[in-house]
């Protein structure tokens, strides 16, 4: 029988998101110290723990079948790599900056300038799409020291509270585009393969679903509950059930987690009383 073969970064921002997911997928994995692959124990899966930049290669090769990637290293060293599943976590920019003194208009002010980057095939691609020339420092890390020590006149890198910007006196002049954590596969996947990676798909996607709903029970008057219905409208139409109490309901429905506040002021409004929300742990249109 085969075993799908997934690379997650060793260590850093995706690794324990990773894990957890795998692990919320009921997946448990073996899973040593300094053991760079592990078996699971009840899936047909082998977790490879690599450095994120190696692992658009060991794809590309087949080595692994199935990875769990920033969006933004697939569109540096990952071109050929489709995204499989966006996973909603690891969520960050990818951009441009310039110290914070400088009077910044538009793109045309790299023209000429000198930009340090982890992330060079992207940024030549961005500025050749602009029209711009400039020259670029591939710096591995920490890129955001470069403006201070003259090494260069900005510089591209991800960005998510803008904290490192702000802590290096710099200001975010662009932004080249949003990035998440993504399940990626091999472009020389098997039939076989395919199958299982089907069945993981399948159970991430039934966690990503339920992470953005939330299950939510109440009490309303029975002639409150054509209007409360029309604000919830569930995943088919909502179950409504009769209280002990003559002339109310129990009402038992999902909502977006994105809207929840919205829905829980409208319903308190509309006359709900009651009302219970619960995290759900899967879910499965
Ligand atoms: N500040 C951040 N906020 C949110 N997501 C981030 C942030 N920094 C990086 N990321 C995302 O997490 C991924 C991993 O970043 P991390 O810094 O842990 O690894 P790396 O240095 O790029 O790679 P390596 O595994 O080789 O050390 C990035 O590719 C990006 O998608
Ligand atoms: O906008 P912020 O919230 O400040 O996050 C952005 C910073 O986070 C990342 O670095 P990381 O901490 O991963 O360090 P690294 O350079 O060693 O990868 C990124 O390279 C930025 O430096
Ligand atoms: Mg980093």
């Amino acid at each position: 029988m085969s075993t799908l073969k997934i690379a997650i970064q060793k260590s850093g921002r995706l690794n324990e998101d990773s894990l957890q997911l795998l692990k919320e997928c009921g997946i448990s994995i073996d899973h040593r110290n300094a053991q760079l692959k592990a078996t699971a124990r009840n899936f047909p899966l082998e977790v490879f723990y690599l450095r994120n930049g190696d692992i658009p290669q060991y794809l590309e090769d087949g080595v692994v079948d199935i990875a769990i990637l920033g969006e933004n290293t697939l569109i540096e060293k990952g071109e050929n790599l489709p995204i499989v599943e966006r996973l909603g976590f690891s969520k960050c920019k990818v951009s441009l900056a310039v110290p914070k003194g400088v009077d910044y208009k538009d793109i045309s002010y790299f023209e000429g300038k000198r930009i340090a980057t982890s992330y060079t095939n992207t940024l030549e691609k961005y500025l050749k799409e602009k029209k711009i020339n400039a020259t670029f420092h591939k710096i591995a890390g920490s890129v955001e020291i470069a403006p201070n020590i003259g090494l260069a006149d900005g510089i591209c890198d991800i960005v998510s509270s803008g904290g490192t910007l702000f802590a290096n006196g710099l200001k975010e002049a662009e932004v080249m585009f949003w990035s998440e954590a993504v399940l990626t596969k091999s472009p020389v996947l098997s039939a076989e393969k395919q199958v299982l990676l089907d069945k993981l798909q399948f159970r991430i996607q039934a966690i990503l679903k339920g992470r953005a709903f939330r299950y939510v029970l109440l009490n309303a008057p029975n002639n409150k509950v054509e209007d409360i219905i029309k604000v919830i409208p569930g995943m088919k139409s909502p179950t409504v059930l009769p209280l002990a109490e003559e002339g109310w309901s129990s009402v038992h429905t999902v909502i977006p987690k994105d809207k929840f506040w919205e829905i829980l002021d409208e319903l308190k409004a509309l006359g709900a009383e009651g009302i219970l929300t619960t995290e759900i742990e899967k879910m499965v249109l």
